[in-house]
Protein backbone atom coordinates (compact mmCIF):
# COMPACT_ATOMS: atom_id res chain seq x y z
CA UNK A 1 0.00 0.00 0.00
CA UNK A 2 1.57 4.00 -0.46
CA UNK A 3 -0.08 6.09 1.99
CA UNK A 4 -0.45 10.05 1.04
CA UNK A 5 -0.60 12.28 3.60
CA UNK A 6 -2.56 15.41 2.53
CA UNK A 7 -3.21 18.47 5.03
CA UNK A 8 -7.17 18.52 4.33
CA UNK A 9 -9.90 17.16 3.25
CA UNK A 10 -9.06 19.81 -0.40
CA UNK A 11 -5.70 18.45 -0.81
CA UNK A 12 -6.92 15.13 -0.22
CA UNK A 13 -9.67 15.29 -2.99
CA UNK A 14 -6.94 17.24 -5.46
CA UNK A 15 -4.52 14.37 -4.77
CA UNK A 16 -7.31 11.77 -5.11
CA UNK A 17 -8.74 13.68 -8.62
CA UNK A 18 -4.94 13.85 -10.04
CA UNK A 19 -4.83 10.05 -9.59
CA UNK A 20 -8.15 9.50 -11.63
CA UNK A 21 -6.94 12.08 -14.42
CA UNK A 22 -3.95 10.57 -14.80
CA UNK A 23 -6.25 7.18 -15.54
CA UNK A 24 -8.20 8.76 -17.43
CA UNK A 25 -5.26 10.96 -19.81
CA UNK A 26 -3.11 7.53 -19.59
CA UNK A 27 -6.19 5.21 -20.87
CA UNK A 28 -9.13 7.09 -22.39
CA UNK A 29 -11.40 4.08 -22.73
CA UNK A 30 -10.90 2.90 -18.86
CA UNK A 31 -13.51 1.60 -16.46
CA UNK A 32 -13.63 3.81 -13.30
CA UNK A 33 -15.39 2.23 -10.38
CA UNK A 34 -17.34 4.87 -8.29
CA UNK A 35 -18.27 5.33 -5.15
CA UNK A 36 -20.18 7.90 -3.22
CA UNK A 37 -20.82 9.14 0.78
CA UNK A 38 -19.46 12.50 1.49
CA UNK A 39 -16.38 11.73 0.98
CA UNK A 40 -15.75 11.83 -2.70
CA UNK A 41 -17.88 15.45 -3.00
CA UNK A 42 -14.48 17.19 -3.64
CA UNK A 43 -13.08 14.33 -5.78
CA UNK A 44 -15.88 14.32 -8.17
CA UNK A 45 -15.88 18.47 -7.77
CA UNK A 46 -12.70 18.56 -8.79
CA UNK A 47 -12.45 16.56 -11.51
CA UNK A 48 -15.46 17.93 -13.47
CA UNK A 49 -13.77 21.57 -13.33
CA UNK A 50 -10.74 19.80 -14.84
CA UNK A 51 -12.76 18.08 -17.57
CA UNK A 52 -14.83 21.49 -18.17
CA UNK A 53 -11.60 22.99 -18.63
CA UNK A 54 -11.03 20.82 -21.43
CA UNK A 55 -7.58 18.79 -19.76
CA UNK A 56 -9.52 15.10 -20.57
CA UNK A 57 -12.71 13.46 -21.34
CA UNK A 58 -14.63 11.31 -20.06
CA UNK A 59 -16.55 10.16 -23.71
CA UNK A 60 -15.01 7.09 -23.81
CA UNK A 61 -15.02 6.13 -20.00
CA UNK A 62 -17.11 3.40 -18.65
CA UNK A 63 -18.66 3.80 -14.62
CA UNK A 64 -19.39 1.43 -12.80
CA UNK A 65 -20.68 2.48 -9.33
CA UNK A 66 -20.25 0.22 -5.78
CA UNK A 67 -24.11 0.38 -4.44
CA UNK A 68 -27.39 1.39 -3.96
CA UNK A 69 -29.81 1.26 -1.26
CA UNK A 70 -32.97 -1.39 -1.60
CA UNK A 71 -36.49 0.09 -2.44
CA UNK A 72 -34.81 3.53 -3.43
CA UNK A 73 -35.39 5.06 -7.49
CA UNK A 74 -32.76 6.75 -9.28
CA UNK A 75 -35.06 9.87 -8.94
CA UNK A 76 -35.07 9.67 -5.04
CA UNK A 77 -32.61 12.21 -4.06
CA UNK A 78 -31.15 9.98 -1.21
CA UNK A 79 -30.57 7.13 -4.02
CA UNK A 80 -26.69 6.65 -5.29
CA UNK A 81 -27.92 6.96 -8.91
CA UNK A 82 -29.18 10.62 -8.35
CA UNK A 83 -25.93 11.52 -6.16
CA UNK A 84 -24.01 10.41 -9.27
CA UNK A 85 -25.81 12.57 -11.53
CA UNK A 86 -25.69 15.27 -9.03
CA UNK A 87 -21.74 14.96 -7.97
CA UNK A 88 -20.46 13.93 -11.24
CA UNK A 89 -22.04 13.22 -14.31
CA UNK A 90 -24.19 15.73 -15.06
CA UNK A 91 -20.73 17.94 -15.21
CA UNK A 92 -19.16 15.74 -17.22
CA UNK A 93 -18.85 14.61 -20.60
CA UNK A 94 -19.39 11.10 -19.87
CA UNK A 95 -22.15 9.28 -21.80
CA UNK A 96 -24.93 8.86 -19.34
CA UNK A 97 -25.41 5.12 -21.00
CA UNK A 98 -21.71 4.40 -20.14
CA UNK A 99 -22.70 5.00 -16.30
CA UNK A 100 -23.71 2.12 -14.30
CA UNK A 101 -25.24 1.63 -11.04
CA UNK A 102 -27.14 -1.36 -9.25
CA UNK A 103 -30.87 -0.71 -9.45
CA UNK A 104 -32.32 -0.14 -6.28
CA UNK A 105 -35.91 -0.90 -7.30
CA UNK A 106 -35.32 -4.04 -9.41
CA UNK A 107 -37.89 -6.87 -8.49
CA UNK A 108 -35.64 -9.26 -8.28
CA UNK A 109 -32.41 -8.02 -6.17
CA UNK A 110 -30.88 -11.08 -6.33
CA UNK A 111 -31.38 -11.33 -10.02
CA UNK A 112 -30.15 -7.76 -10.00
CA UNK A 113 -26.99 -8.77 -8.07
CA UNK A 114 -26.38 -11.23 -10.29
CA UNK A 115 -26.50 -9.48 -13.37
CA UNK A 116 -24.38 -6.83 -11.97
CA UNK A 117 -21.35 -9.16 -11.72
CA UNK A 118 -21.71 -10.46 -15.07
CA UNK A 119 -21.58 -6.47 -16.27
CA UNK A 120 -18.69 -5.62 -14.20
CA UNK A 121 -16.57 -9.08 -14.95
CA UNK A 122 -17.70 -7.91 -18.69
CA UNK A 123 -15.83 -5.04 -18.74
CA UNK A 124 -12.68 -7.02 -17.43
CA UNK A 125 -13.76 -5.37 -13.70
CA UNK A 126 -12.28 -1.38 -12.76
CA UNK A 127 -8.82 -0.06 -14.35
CA UNK A 128 -9.27 1.78 -10.97
CA UNK A 129 -11.41 1.71 -7.91
CA UNK A 130 -12.15 4.25 -6.11
CA UNK A 131 -13.36 3.63 -2.43
CA UNK A 132 -14.88 5.62 0.69
CA UNK A 133 -14.26 4.13 4.23
CA UNK A 134 -17.17 3.58 6.74
CA UNK A 135 -16.45 4.47 10.07
CA UNK A 136 -16.72 0.85 10.73
CA UNK A 137 -14.50 -0.77 7.81
CA UNK A 138 -16.51 -0.98 5.38
CA UNK A 139 -16.17 -0.68 1.64
CA UNK A 140 -18.76 -0.16 -0.50
CA UNK A 141 -21.84 -1.78 1.29
CA UNK A 142 -20.00 -4.40 2.67
CA UNK A 143 -20.65 -4.56 6.33
CA UNK A 144 -18.55 -6.03 9.00
CA UNK A 145 -19.13 -9.74 9.44
CA UNK A 146 -17.73 -12.94 10.23
CA UNK A 147 -17.40 -13.90 6.06
CA UNK A 148 -16.51 -12.20 2.96
CA UNK A 149 -18.81 -11.93 0.31
CA UNK A 150 -17.02 -12.48 -3.62
CA UNK A 151 -20.40 -11.73 -5.41
CA UNK A 152 -22.55 -8.38 -5.55
CA UNK A 153 -25.29 -9.14 -3.27
CA UNK A 154 -28.01 -7.62 -0.74
CA UNK A 155 -27.11 -6.56 2.75
CA UNK A 156 -28.07 -5.72 5.43
CA UNK A 157 -26.95 -2.53 7.01
CA UNK A 158 -25.43 -2.05 10.19
CA UNK A 159 -27.25 0.02 13.08
CA UNK A 160 -23.78 2.20 13.00
CA UNK A 161 -23.90 2.57 9.13
CA UNK A 162 -27.71 3.20 9.69
CA UNK A 163 -26.97 5.76 12.05
CA UNK A 164 -24.04 7.67 10.05
CA UNK A 165 -25.76 8.08 7.22
CA UNK A 166 -29.20 9.18 9.26
CA UNK A 167 -27.50 12.56 8.39
CA UNK A 168 -28.66 12.84 4.47
CA UNK A 169 -32.50 11.67 5.64
CA UNK A 170 -35.19 13.08 7.91
CA UNK A 171 -34.28 10.54 10.05
CA UNK A 172 -33.08 7.32 10.91
CA UNK A 173 -36.11 5.42 10.20
CA UNK A 174 -35.81 6.83 6.69
CA UNK A 175 -32.94 4.84 6.15
CA UNK A 176 -33.27 2.24 3.80
CA UNK A 177 -32.38 -1.11 5.92
CA UNK A 178 -30.92 -3.13 3.08
CA UNK A 179 -28.54 -2.13 0.14
CA UNK A 180 -27.05 -3.92 -3.15
CA UNK A 181 -23.51 -4.07 -3.07
CA UNK A 182 -20.54 -5.05 -5.19
CA UNK A 183 -18.85 -8.01 -3.20
CA UNK A 184 -15.03 -8.05 -2.59
CA UNK A 185 -14.21 -9.79 -5.50
CA UNK A 186 -15.14 -7.25 -7.98
CA UNK A 187 -13.63 -4.61 -5.84
CA UNK A 188 -10.42 -6.73 -5.40
CA UNK A 189 -10.29 -7.90 -9.03
CA UNK A 190 -9.90 -4.48 -10.03
CA UNK A 191 -6.57 -3.26 -10.98
CA UNK A 192 -5.82 -0.58 -8.83
CA UNK A 193 -7.52 0.61 -5.59
CA UNK A 194 -7.76 4.68 -4.56
CA UNK A 195 -9.23 4.48 -1.36
CA UNK A 196 -9.59 8.19 0.48
CA UNK A 197 -10.22 9.34 4.03
CA UNK A 198 -10.86 12.28 5.77
CA UNK A 199 -11.59 13.20 8.95
CA UNK A 200 -10.41 11.81 13.04
CA UNK A 201 -13.81 9.58 12.77
CA UNK A 202 -11.97 7.78 10.27
CA UNK A 203 -8.46 7.15 12.01
CA UNK A 204 -9.61 4.11 13.89
CA UNK A 205 -10.79 2.26 10.54
CA UNK A 206 -7.78 3.33 8.68
CA UNK A 207 -5.65 2.17 11.47
CA UNK A 208 -7.52 -1.58 10.99
CA UNK A 209 -7.52 -1.55 7.49
CA UNK A 210 -3.66 -0.95 7.06
CA UNK A 211 -2.28 -2.14 10.56
CA UNK A 212 -4.61 -4.88 11.71
CA UNK A 213 -5.36 -8.32 10.79
CA UNK A 214 -6.87 -9.05 7.43
CA UNK A 215 -10.77 -10.06 8.64
CA UNK A 216 -14.15 -9.78 7.51
CA UNK A 217 -14.83 -7.87 10.48
CA UNK A 218 -12.91 -4.65 9.13
CA UNK A 219 -13.76 -5.15 5.42
CA UNK A 220 -11.28 -2.93 4.55
CA UNK A 221 -8.61 -4.62 5.99
CA UNK A 222 -8.63 -7.27 2.98
CA UNK A 223 -6.77 -4.44 0.59
CA UNK A 224 -3.47 -5.23 2.50
CA UNK A 225 -3.78 -8.50 -0.27
CA UNK A 226 -4.46 -6.26 -3.07
CA UNK A 227 -1.19 -5.43 -5.27
CA UNK A 228 -1.75 -1.73 -5.82
CA UNK A 229 -3.52 -0.13 -3.00
CA UNK A 230 -3.13 3.74 -3.21
CA UNK A 231 -4.46 5.35 0.23
CA UNK A 232 -5.15 9.21 0.16
CA UNK A 233 -5.79 10.38 3.38
CA UNK A 234 -5.95 13.87 5.46
CA UNK A 235 -3.81 14.53 8.71
CA UNK A 236 -6.56 13.60 11.20
CA UNK A 237 -7.93 10.42 9.36
CA UNK A 238 -3.52 8.91 9.67
CA UNK A 239 -3.37 9.74 13.31
CA UNK A 240 -3.79 6.23 14.59
CA UNK A 241 -1.01 5.29 11.97
CA UNK A 242 1.69 7.80 13.75
CA UNK A 243 4.43 5.55 15.63
CA UNK A 244 3.49 2.60 14.14
CA UNK A 245 6.43 2.79 11.83
CA UNK A 246 4.13 2.40 9.14
CA UNK A 247 5.41 4.25 5.46
CA UNK A 248 3.68 7.59 4.55
CA UNK A 249 4.39 10.01 1.52
CA UNK A 250 4.23 13.38 2.16
N1 LIG B 1 -21.88 2.95 0.87
C1 LIG B 1 -21.19 4.15 1.22
C2 LIG B 1 -19.71 3.89 1.20
O1 LIG B 1 -19.30 3.59 -0.12
C3 LIG B 1 -18.96 5.08 1.77
O2 LIG B 1 -17.59 4.87 1.67
C4 LIG B 1 -19.37 5.28 3.20
C5 LIG B 1 -18.62 6.41 3.88
O3 LIG B 1 -19.29 7.61 3.71
P1 LIG B 1 -18.67 9.03 4.01
O4 LIG B 1 -17.72 9.30 2.92
O5 LIG B 1 -19.87 9.95 3.94
O6 LIG B 1 -18.07 8.98 5.34
O7 LIG B 1 -20.75 5.58 3.20
C6 LIG B 1 -21.66 4.74 2.54
O8 LIG B 1 -22.07 3.82 3.48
Amino acid sequence: MRIYREKDYDAMSRRAANIISAEVIRRPDCVLGLATGSTPIGTYKQLAAWNQRGDFSFKEVHSVNLDEYKGLSGDHDQSYRYFMQKNLFDHIDILPENTYVPSGLAEDPEEECRRYDELVKSFGYADLQLLGLGRNGHIGFNEPSDHFVKETHVVDLTESTIEANARFFASADDVPKQALTMGIGCIMAARRILLIASGADKADAIYKTVCGPITPECPASILQLHPDVVLVCDEAALSKLEGTGVEICG
